[in-house]
């Protein structure tokens, strides 16, 4: 941890104390914040004469002077939970903007009190740190991280949200005055925080979240075990039979209203969302961003960033005229990994002459396919596989049905949080596209990753090259830590 220092941290292995906390369990104690981790906690280190130690407080601020009772200990580190704020960091925090009941104790939001700008800044620093620790590059190659792109909406955005409740316990004194709680996990321990209204969720989704906690609370004794709740914002989806749009009473129903949006509890229900001009479709349970309002904006700038590379828009900007030779010619293919439901694949279509995609959800595979229709595209110029990306990007790519030349073809990376599979890197470097865009909501992976594929392109001794042409978040989780990182890099 740097800022343990690696003097200490080394000091601390040698004599075997990384694991010694110098002060017990729920001890009180005063501390002055030195910064915020990437997860959006405070970070502070024990005053003197206390051995070198930090101590990890939600809900706090850099400058700040605050009280906590530590309940955990790690290595060379512990876990507090904020009792009061002492001195406040104002202008930073405000705490007039905190528009949640819950915040302060939900684990759900971090970052209440702080402007909306602030927060952009502290996911710029996030990304940049999490390059200059896991890329394992030279800072001469990670470029300037880019301002994050703001989020249209930066309360009422989420399309989806999934409170939990956990069964009465069988027998014992805590059975007695038991009472269900359905909610979210309460900062920093195991259990439900009882939850009524998410105001980062959307207009629907509270209006249906009484109903949904009331229809639990009455059939509580019904469950076995704890359960998890799905509640999912979607556009009406249009009848496909007229026959569907007749009343009960047989007389035609009104013409529904599709740009209505409701809410959807069932895991194999479909939902629908417009992004820009595009549809999707696809089932409640599979996976699909949760903030709309973002997505357009998103997938726009992965285009631009594709077709209209920094350096030829600075050379443009400056009257320049870029020779030919310099110029890159425009990828005509595309191959979507992780793709879901098609989100970059449908979107990009029209700027590419062949797009496929790969991901391991058969039922995202099934609804691309039905998104492909639903969008009037050519069934032809597409192909949607089901599978690992690790598995079968270079079959893919390598089948006679679909010619992918590398030189052409821009290749679109979004696994989950984990990152890639080493596998899968391996491929691509092997296949050398002459673009690749990595979109990850876990910018340490994604470093992670990016590294790896630098170095190892570097290794095979083939001559291709790649320039990390840029980075940069874009805030599909507005007062929350986290951030989605967009790298771009292309061949020289
Ligand atoms: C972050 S989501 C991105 C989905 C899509 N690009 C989007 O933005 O809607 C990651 C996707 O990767 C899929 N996935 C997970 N592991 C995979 C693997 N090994 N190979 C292919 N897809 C995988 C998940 O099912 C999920 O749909």
């Amino acid at each position: 941890m740097a800022l343990l220092g690696s003097s200490a941290v080394e000091e601390a292995a040698r004599s075997r104390t990384e694991h010694v906390a110098p002060m017990p369990l729920y001890d009180e104690i005063e501390l002055v914040v030195s910064e915020l981790s990437s997860n959006g906690e405070s970070m502070s280190l024990l005053p003197s004469p206390y051995p070198p130690w930090v101590v990890m407080v939600p809900f706090a601020l850099p400058g700040e002077t605050i009280r906590a009772r530590v309940y955990r200990h790690g290595k060379m580190h512990s876990y507090g939970d904020l009792i009061s704020v002492i001195a406040p960091n104002n202008p930073l925090r405000d705490d007039s903007r905190v528009k949640c009941k819950y915040f302060g104790a939900c684990g759900g939001c971090q970052y209440q009190m702080l402007s909306y700008e602030t927060q952009l800044e502290l996911k710029k620093r996030v990304v940049e740190k999490a390059y200059e620790s896991f890329s394992g590059l030279e800072s001469i190659v990670v470029p300037s991280v880019l301002p994050t792109i703001a989020s249209p909406k930066q309360y009422g955005y989420r399309t989806k949200i999934t409170p939990h409740f956990d069964v009465p316990p069988k027998s014992g004194a805590k059975s007695k005055d038991w009472e269900v709680r359905i909610g979210f996990d309460q900062k920093g321990r195991r259990s439900v925080m009882d939850i009524e209204e998410c105001p980062i969720a959307t207009e629907v989704l509270n209006q249906e979240l009484p109903a949904t906690r009331d229809e639990v609370k009455r059939s509580i004794s019904t469950y076995k075990r704890g359960a998890t709740l799905l509640l999912r914002d979607s556009l009406v989806i249009p009848p496909k039979d007229p026959v569907d749009a007749i009343a009960s009473n047989g007389k035609p129903a009104t013409a529904p209203n599709h740009d209505e949006h409701i809410c959807i509890t069932s895991h194999k229900a479909q939902v629908r969302e417009r992004v820009g001009s595009t549809l999707f479709e696809f089932p409640a349970g599979s996976f699909f961003q949760n903030n709309n309002s973002i997505l357009e904006p998103l997938t726009s700038y992965v285009r631009d960033a594709i077709f209209s590379p920094p350096l030829l828009i600075n050379a443009a900007a400056e009257g320049a005229s870029v020779p030919d030779s310099q110029s890159p010619r425009a990828p005509t293919h595309l191959v979507d990994t992780y793709c879901g439901s098609g989100l970059f694949s449908l979107t990009l279509s029209p700027y590419f002459a062949h797009v496929a995609g790969i991901e391991i959800d058969a039922a995202s595979i099934r609804a691309a396919k039905h998104n492909l229709a639903l969008n009037g595209l050519p069934e032809s110029k597409h192909a949607f596989h089901a599978g690992k990306s690790e598995d079968i990007f270079a079959s893919v790519l390598l089948s006679s049905s679909e010619t992918f030349p590398p030189q052409d073809t821009v290749v679109v990376i979004d696994p989950p949080r984990k990152g890639c599979d080493e596998s899968f890197i391996d491929q691509v470097v092997k296949f050398g596209p002459a673009v690749l865009v990595y979109v990850s909501c876990n910018v340490h992976t994604q470093a992670r990753d990016v590294g790896m594929l630098l170095r190892k392109t570097e290794a095979s001794g083939e001559g291709t090259k790649y320039v990390l042409e840029s980075l940069r978040g874009f805030d599909l989780f507005p007062q929350t830590a986290h951030v989605e990182s967009v790298a771009v890099l292309r061949r020289r």
